[in-house]
């Protein structure tokens, strides 16, 4: 029976020995955890290993006896259902030895094995614990960084961190500066009494990177700042990043509930800016309790109770463990439900306000005309709100102009306001690309990025709602009109050649530059081509054709070296599991 499913669960990826017994009936969860503390520097695979090795039997055994005592069936039945287990991401030598135990226990009791995804575990623990639908996902732990959302069958990682997961991140830093780890909850302690003070902030669309803040942080303390200013930009900084991106995802899916998972979300201040940024956007904003936080085997019992209840079960000879298990390999079998996410979709355009992710936009189509307002948030430190604001707005100006000279199509600008971060722009398309999906126009986005990259230059955000596509319905009238005397600061009025009028019939315009930059790198070209890609996977049900059609058409214009080191980009299998 469903509602009375009993499951022991067993984890080790790293630093937890831990063991849990969960109880579908009455939602209860028993964790027995052991940590390992690594006497200098961070954590060593072997030592973790050894750690593992003598603890896990110690809190298996603790668990089975809480599982005996509270088992009400007969004497001689197993006392629970299953044995779920932590298959990966982990370190390998820990994983081996949890899954050897994880074996002998359910050989032992003649029940099945259950193979857990750690990190699917780490986001299931908040769905579970806040009754979501369909949140948005955001782990934020040591190995790991990243969002996720559920579509058609798998968990799509939605960003991801491009170097070390955020916890190790911190962790290397606090080696830095001699304390021992784990680094977070210190450098937590001492950001109380800190200033900000400036350090890089690094968001490529939902992907994100920590490793130049991390060396600008070194760099500081060896420079004598204060320590204590040091981390608290850090934290303002690191969790700045992380909220700006899962608002971001919120946009992006029309998701209004959003879920933390992994053992930096033990963090009041990320939580703080979390819970601030669902508010101001009218999203329900959930964080477990920090036993559920932090690696344990709590997590790995309540999924595994799912994924026994669907029939997911795994037989022995199939039990391996995976230290790159990645959660989009997980086929989530326990999940039938499709998201109904229709609220955030821009129903017929006969909307007169947008709010994305960064900005409002007052919409006057009849006039022909966009305003849009870089809104403050208030989750940001004020200084950093300030500078993000300023450099985006001038970069969108900048950027939007010169894309259309490279023959891009980008909304033409009227207006700008620098120090209200305001712009007003030319209302182009009939539909942001994702609410019209079709191949021939993912085509002509791919020729539109290697334009841009031919120039020299990245869009930083390209995502299916930073795409408007349809006909351009520029007419004459309206042509008159900026004309007429409007400002016209990035083109001259008479920029629309006849030729260009024809093309007008269908186009796809290229909006939202703000998080553009030069560079002649082609990792950044990468980069820009999978940030495309990761939404298309995001908000399309079947993104093959898609993503198909997006190399064809960057491959018309732009360069194969892009697309070989799109491969590596993604062949690269960010989760640096080894890297604990
Ligand atoms: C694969 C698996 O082994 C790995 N586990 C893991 O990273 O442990 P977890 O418990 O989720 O996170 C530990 C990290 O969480 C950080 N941490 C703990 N308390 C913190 C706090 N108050 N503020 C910031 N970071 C904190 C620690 O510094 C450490 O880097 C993972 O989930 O990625
Ligand atoms: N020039 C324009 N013409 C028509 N619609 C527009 C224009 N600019 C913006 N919009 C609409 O407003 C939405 C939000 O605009 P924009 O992407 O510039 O803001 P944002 O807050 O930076 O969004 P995000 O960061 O979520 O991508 C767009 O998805 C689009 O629907
Ligand atoms: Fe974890």
């Amino acid at each position: 029976m469903s509602t009375h499913t009993r499951i022991l669960g067993i984890e080790g990826t790293a630093w937890a020995a831990s063991a849990a017994v969960y109880d579908a009936a009455t939602d209860d969860v028993f964790i027995e955890s052991d940590a390992y503390q690594p006497e200098s520097g961070g954590i060593h695979p072997r030592e973790a290993a050894e750690h593992m090795h003598d603890a896990i039997p110690r809190v298996v055994e603790t668990a089975l006896e809480h599982a005996r005592d509270t088992h009400d069936g007969p004497e001689d039945e197993a006392p629970v259902d299953a044995v779920a287990f932590s298959k990966g991401p982990g370190l390998g030598p820990c994983l081996r030895i949890v899954g050897t135990a994880a074996r002998a226990l359910s050989q032992a009791l003649e029940v099945p094995l259950v193979g857990v995804n750690h990190m699917v575990a780490h986001l299931e623990i908040g769905r579970h614990t806040a009754d979501f639908d369909s949140p948005v996902c955001l782990n934020a732990s040591g190995a790991n960084a990243h969002l996720l959302a559920y579509r058609n069958g798998r968990y799509r990682v939605l960003g991801e961190t491009m170097d070390t997961g955020v916890g190790n991140a911190i962790d290397k830093f606090t080696r830095h500066v001699g304390w021992s780890h784990p680094g977070g909850p210190k450098v937590e302690a001492a950001a109380e009494d800190g200033e900000y003070v400036d350090l890089p902030y690094v968001v490529k669309g939902m992907d994100f990177s920590f490793s130049g803040i991390m060396s600008a942080a070194k760099q500081r303390y060896d420079d004598e700042v204060p320590i204590e200013d040091i981390c608290f930009s850090l934290q303002e900084n690191v969790f700045g990043m992380l909220t700006e991106v899962a608002e971001r995802a919120l946009s992006l899916t029309g998701s209004d509930e959003l879920v933390l998972g992994g053992g930096v979300g033990q963090n009041a201040r990320l939580r703080e800016m979390l819970a601030e940024m669902c508010d101001q956007r009218g999203a329900d904003f959930h964080a477990p309790e920090p036993r559920f936080l932090r690696d344990n085997a709590g997590m790995i019992a309540v999924l595994g109770a799912k994924m026994y209840d669907a029939g997911d079960t795994v037989a022995l000879e199939d039990s391996r463990v995976d230290p790159n298990y990645r959660p989009d390999q997980v086929p989530v079998t326990w999940r039938t439900d499709e998201p109904e996410l229709a609220a955030g979709r821009n129903a017929g355009e006969d909307r007169r306000q947008v709010r994305g992710a960064e900005a409002t936009v007052d919409l006057e189509p009849a006039a022909g005309r966009v305003t849009k307002r870089r809104e403050s948030k208030s989750y940001r430190h004020p200084e950093l709100d300030d500078r993000l604001r300023r450099e985006r707005t001038t970069l969108e100006v900048r950027l939007t102009s010169l894309a259309r000279r490279e023959g891009v199509p980008t909304p033409v600008l009227s207006d700008v306001d620098l120090r209200e971060a305001r712009l007003e722009l030319e209302y182009v398309g009939e539909a942001d690309l994702r609410d019209d999906l079709a191949a021939e126009r993912v085509r002509e986005v791919g020729r539109h990025l290697a334009r841009l990259h031919l120039a020299g230059f990245v869009h930083g955000d390209p995502t299916t709602r930073n795409v408007r596509v349809g006909r351009a319905g520029r007419d004459a009238s309206r042509d008159e009109r900026t004309a007429d005397g409007r400002e016209q600061r990035d083109a001259p009025p008479n920029e629309r050649t006849e030729g260009d009028r024809e093309q007008d019939a269908e186009r796809s315009y290229l909006i939202d530059f703000g998080l553009g930059y030069h560079t002649d790198h082609v990792e950044d070209y990468a980069m820009d081509v999978h940030v495309f890609d990761q939404s298309l996977v995001g908000t399309a049900d079947d993104p093959e054709p898609l993503r198909e059609a997006l190399r064809e058409g960057y491959r018309e214009v732009g360069e194969e070296r892009v697309l070989e080191r799109l491969r590596d980009v993604e062949g690269r299998g960010r989760y640096v599991s080894d890297d604990v």
